[in-house]
């Protein structure tokens, strides 16, 4: 399948901007909800409208496949813990045609520039992106300034440069850190031909549907929120909103939609 077509999959209103749920929290941090709550947490975020959800490999079998009609699927290739000895290290933990076996409609790695293994870690980010083309899957690129010699993880001058090294290395979306001040991530956006998403971030008392805001108005392409859905006591109504946000006009006819077909 051309690598468009699966590109398109991963954007349901197919509006070219998405809202993905990366779950692979359960890796560098631990669990991300216990196990009774693990269906109940994928489906709000299918229901509520996330466009695709990010987990690694062995992840991918605790989901039910009824439940993947509606959203895309990535498979996370990096993994690497927050008891390392270095938590900026990253290690490819799987490879492309094993997500392509698992179904995945596109693939992500991780890379920290600035970190002591950032060496290894482009070279694992080509290794991908050759497999990819390969392949014809989409890659995401999470590329963040990250490591002992980042001052500033939100400088735009150094994000401008990291999403560049992800557009440079092959990828087709990169997500990285919203800029600060934000209103400079537009600097970010116009230095950079490919779609440029944001995390979400921790909790830190504002409004991640704000942030979202202030993000899509800098004319990111749309967001990766993780921890502020799972921690969320409604993830599904919180993943609406954020959708929303990011796909404007088209989301309530999704949601409605895709509640027929997984309710
Ligand atoms: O993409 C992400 C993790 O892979 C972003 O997660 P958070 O929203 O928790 O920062
Ligand atoms: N990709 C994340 C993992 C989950 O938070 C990271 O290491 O920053």
């Amino acid at each position: 399948m051309r690598k468009a077509l699966r590109l398109r999959r991963l954007s349901r209103p197919r509006d070219d901007r998405y809202l993905f749920v990366p779950l692979d929290h359960s890796v560098s941090d631990g669990p991300v909800v216990s196990r009774d709550r693990w269906h109940d947490l994928i489906r709000s975020v299918v229901v509520g409208g996330a466009d695709a959800l990010i987990v690694h490999k062995g992840r991918v079998r605790t989901i039910d496949p009824l439940l993947l009609g509606g959203c895309a699927l990535v498979v996370h290739l990096s993994a690497g813990t927050a008891h390392a000895a270095d938590t900026n290290a990253k290690v490819l933990v799987g490879e492309v045609e094993e997500a392509l076996r698992l179904g995945a409609d596109a693939v992500s790695v991780h890379v920290n520039i600035g970190s002591d293994t950032e060496e290894r870690q482009l070279a694992d980010f080509g290794v991908i992106a050759n497999a990819c083309d390969a392949w014809n899957v989409p890659l995401i690129a999470m590329v963040y300034p990250r490591g002992p010699r980042i001052a500033d993880p939100k400088d735009p001058v150094l994000l401008a440069h990291v999403v560049n090294i992800a557009v440079d290395l092959g990828a087709d979306i990169v997500k990285t850190n919203l800029a600060l001040p934000v209103p400079r991530m537009a600097e970010v956006i116009a230095s950079c031909p490919i779609p440029v998403l944001v995390a979400g971030g921790p909790a830190t008392g504002g409004s991640v549907v704000d942030h979202a805001r202030d993000a899509m108005a800098t004319g990111c392409a749309g967001l990766a929120v993780g921890r502020r859905v799972f921690t969320s006591p409604s993830p599904k109504s919180l993943v609406a909103e954020l959708a929303s946000v990011i796909h404007v006009d088209h989301h309530a006819d999704l949601v409605h939609a895709v509640a027929g077909v997984v309710s």
